[in-house]
């Protein structure tokens, strides 16, 4: 297979225009002498351009799902497909190179690193994904977050809400396919929560992006193509019916 950087615009979608395809996903942990099962012969499609919020209760599987579709972690069986690659066939490196050219992936805890400023934490992957030190897409992302007055500026420096926009930027910045995003909100209050989600959702919608977001926010339900919910290991369409934890 070839990894050398290209436009993420060049992926191709499998035939039918899914672009991530769960196919018999079962992921068990190992917990001392006991095996945990947390997904059990899961499959679902997400089409491109969809945006689609998974829910489910804490502890239902929703961060080990991701890490399985960003190619973070491996499933005990089953197959993960972004567009025409089996991410359980590449290597760990392989998967790593893949993540950083095709997936972009929103922390709750932001995940910037502190000593690089605002501008350089969306060059590094940039560059890391062979793209060149770009200071002048860093710049045009940060203006679409509203942040371009603290390019220069260090991440501690900022409130969480603006952190998490630099999250959003750089998630964005390498044009990914697929942008994934872990309880995004999780870390912030109700209203810079909200800001946030407002400013995810214009820019997913403005550049066309399919996006899967784990959530505890219903509000955001309104805003998606699709809910998806986890329970009991597996994925089932629509808005759970339980209260949330
Ligand atoms: N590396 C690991 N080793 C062992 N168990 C793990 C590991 N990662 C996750 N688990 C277990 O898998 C289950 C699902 O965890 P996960 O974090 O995916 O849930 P979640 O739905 O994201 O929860 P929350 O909404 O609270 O973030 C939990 O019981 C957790 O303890």
């Amino acid at each position: 297979m070839d990894l050398s950087p290209s436009p993420a615009s060049s992926m191709s979608t499998s035939t039918d225009g899914g672009l991530v395809l769960l196919d018999g996903i079962t992921k068990s942990f190992q917990e001392g002498e006991h095996e945990r099962t947390v997904l059990r012969d899961l499959h679902a499609e997400i089409q491109s351009g969809e945006f689609v919020v998974l829910m489910g209760r804490s502890g239902a599987g929703k961060s080990t799902l991701l890490n399985l579709i960003s190619g973070i972690d491996l499933p005990t069986s089953g197959r993960v497909v972004i567009g025409d690659t089996d991410l359980t066939t590449l290597s760990e490196t392989e998967r790593t190179l893949f993540r950083r050219e095709h997936i972009g992936f929103i922390f709750q805890s932001f995940n910037l690193i502190s000593t690089l400023t605002v501008a350089e934490n969306i060059t590094l992957p940039l560059e890391l994904a062979g793209r060149g030190d770009d200071k002048e897409r860093a710049m045009d992302v940060l203006d679409r977050v509203g942040l371009a007055d603290r390019a220069d500026s260090f991440p501690d420096l900022l409130s969480g809400g603006e952190q998490q926009r630099v999250a959003l930027a750089r998630a964005l910045a390498a044009d990914p396919l697929l942008i994934l995003a872990d309880e995004p909100t999780g870390n912030l209050d109700y209203e810079t929560g909200e800001q946030v989600m407002d400013v995810l959702t214009e820019l997913v919608r403005d550049y066309g992006k399919t996006i899967l977001i784990a959530t505890h926010d219903r509000t955001l339900i309104a805003e998606a193509d699709r809910c998806l919910t986890l329970h009991g290991g597996q994925l089932q369409d629509g808005v759970p019916d339980f209260v949330e934890d």
